[in-house]
């Protein structure tokens, strides 16, 4: 890094500069609606900046959230609004950011695991990130699939304006996200961040529209899209943006589905944030007209490795030693021993001959069960010494995923 750059936390009268640059940085068109909503989420004490002779040319942040993780619900540093600016690029900006947030992060001693979604899947593996979930993206010709799935129970649908039903949708969110790996808890700031209106968020589509699902017990399920109005030489041609359908109970899940599906005057619809399993898949007649495809979503980096593989749950019993080479944070290098199942977990400095060796990207990929270590084995990633491999033991019920980029 240049020695006219210098690195210090951010303040309040940063909040204008950094939401100025990551406008810029991404390509976003800069309104005062948009700058207004950037500041919004910048956490006071959480965010950094690289200075040059004054102007704020590099910035990053963590936002304090919790991530569901495979048997429990941790504190995780939800790492966003990385930029640095054109004229201070590959000079080694970003570099002393990510290093300096996580010994930040590891000082601190609060989150023992961070987490983000990269806008280049390049960046981040040298900082010790791995690819941990992914996602499906559907394309979906409405008017040819039909839902099959379990009736919902005994309810109704009531249409919302999302920003005024926030304490239902809260709720219902809060309820689930418990369950989901992957999923992570939302801040009120977060929440006005999602839930307000500008037009740079709309993409040319309306306004965000909402659903409820309420049962006698209320509300158990929403849904929040948005419609692109088209017409073509057929007629109508809308196509209906998913943003979110969250729901337990399988019933109304479904019927949230059945709805999205058959809103009038559209003929496709599209949602981004699908789990690589997403039970949509299971309960249509036609699986290939939702038109999957394939993305990478969370990426998560071990900050203090006992305590983030003892905070989670493992789906058989494990008994392993494994070699771990961090080039960030001296603390997790070394050897451990990790014993542990379903019930409880342990992660001790040990000299016993390892199991396996890798680095701490691998454990990582591996964290949330998403990315297998037999995979990364396959892969060259992760090199074995016996066949003390503990890949099952890593996996968990279901795919982790995310329902939304932070
Ligand atoms: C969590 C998030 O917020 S993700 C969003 C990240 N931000 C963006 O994508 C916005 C646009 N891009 C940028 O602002 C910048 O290009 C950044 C932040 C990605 C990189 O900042 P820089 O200060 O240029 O990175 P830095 O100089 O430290 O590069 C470190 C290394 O990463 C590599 N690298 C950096 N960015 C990229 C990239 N986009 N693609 C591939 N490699 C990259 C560099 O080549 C360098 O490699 P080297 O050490 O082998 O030479």
């Amino acid at each position: 890094m240049d020695e006219s750059v210098r690195l210090r936390t951010a303040t309040d009268e940063d909040r204008r500069a950094i939401a100025d640059l990551l406008i810029y940085v991404f390509n976003e068109h800069a309104t005062d609606e948009l700058r207004e909503l950037e500041k919004l989420i910048i956490e006071p004490g959480r965010s950094m900046v690289a200075e040059d002779d004054g102007r704020v040319v590099g910035t990053a942040a963590a936002q304090t959230r919790e991530m569901t993780i495979p048997g429990g619900v941790l504190p995780t540093a939800h790492v966003t609004g990385v930029g640095v600016s054109p004229t201070h690029r590959r000079r080694g900006i970003l570099t002393s950011m990510m290093r300096g947030q996580l010994l930040e992060i590891a000082e601190a001693g609060r989150e023992p695991v961070a987490a983000l979604w990269a806008s280049e899947t390049a960046i981040y593996p040298r900082f010790g990130y791995g690819p941990a979930s992914s996602r499906l993206r559907f394309d979906i010709l409405s008017r040819e699939v039909k839902i099959t799935a379990p009736a919902a129970p005994p309810g109704r649908l009531r249409l919302v304006v999302p920003a005024a039903a926030r304490a239902e949708l809260t709720a219902v969110h809060d309820d689930l996200r418990i369950h989901r790996v992957g999923w992570s808890s939302r801040p009120d700031y977060w929440w006005q961040y999602l839930l307000t209106e500008s037009d740079g968020h709309r993409n040319g589509a309306t306004e965000s529209r909402g659903v409820l699902y309420e049962t006698a017990e209320g509300p158990v399920g929403y849904a929040l899209w948005r419609v692109k109005n088209d017409w073509g030489a057929h007629g109508p041609a809308g196509e209906v943006r998913v943003r979110e359908v969250v729901a337990g109970n399988p019933g109304v899940y479904a019927e949230l589905w059945r709805f999205l599906l058959s809103l009038d005057l559209a003929r496709t619809a599209s949602y981004h944030y699908g789990a690589l399993d997403e039970p949509l898949q299971f309960i249509v007649d036609e699986p290939r007209k939702l038109g999957r495809s394939f993305q990478d979503a969370l990426w998560v980096r071990l900050v203090d490795l006992p305590t983030a593989l003892e905070a989670r749950r493992y789906a058989c019993p494990v008994d392993a030693v494994f070699e771990v080479t961090d080039p960030i944070i001296e603390a997790n290098n070394g050897r451990w021993r990790l014993t542990g199942g379903p019930d409880k977990a342990s992660c001790v400095r040990t000299q016993d001959a390892p199991d396996f060796a890798c680095s701490i990207t691998e454990l990582g990929a591996a964290y949330l069960g998403g990315t297998t270590l037999a995979t990364l084995h396959t892969a060259g990633r992760i090199e074995k010494f016996t066949d003390n491999l503990p890949s099952t033991a890593f996996t968990w019920l279901r795919q982790p995923s995310s329902i939304e980029v932070f």
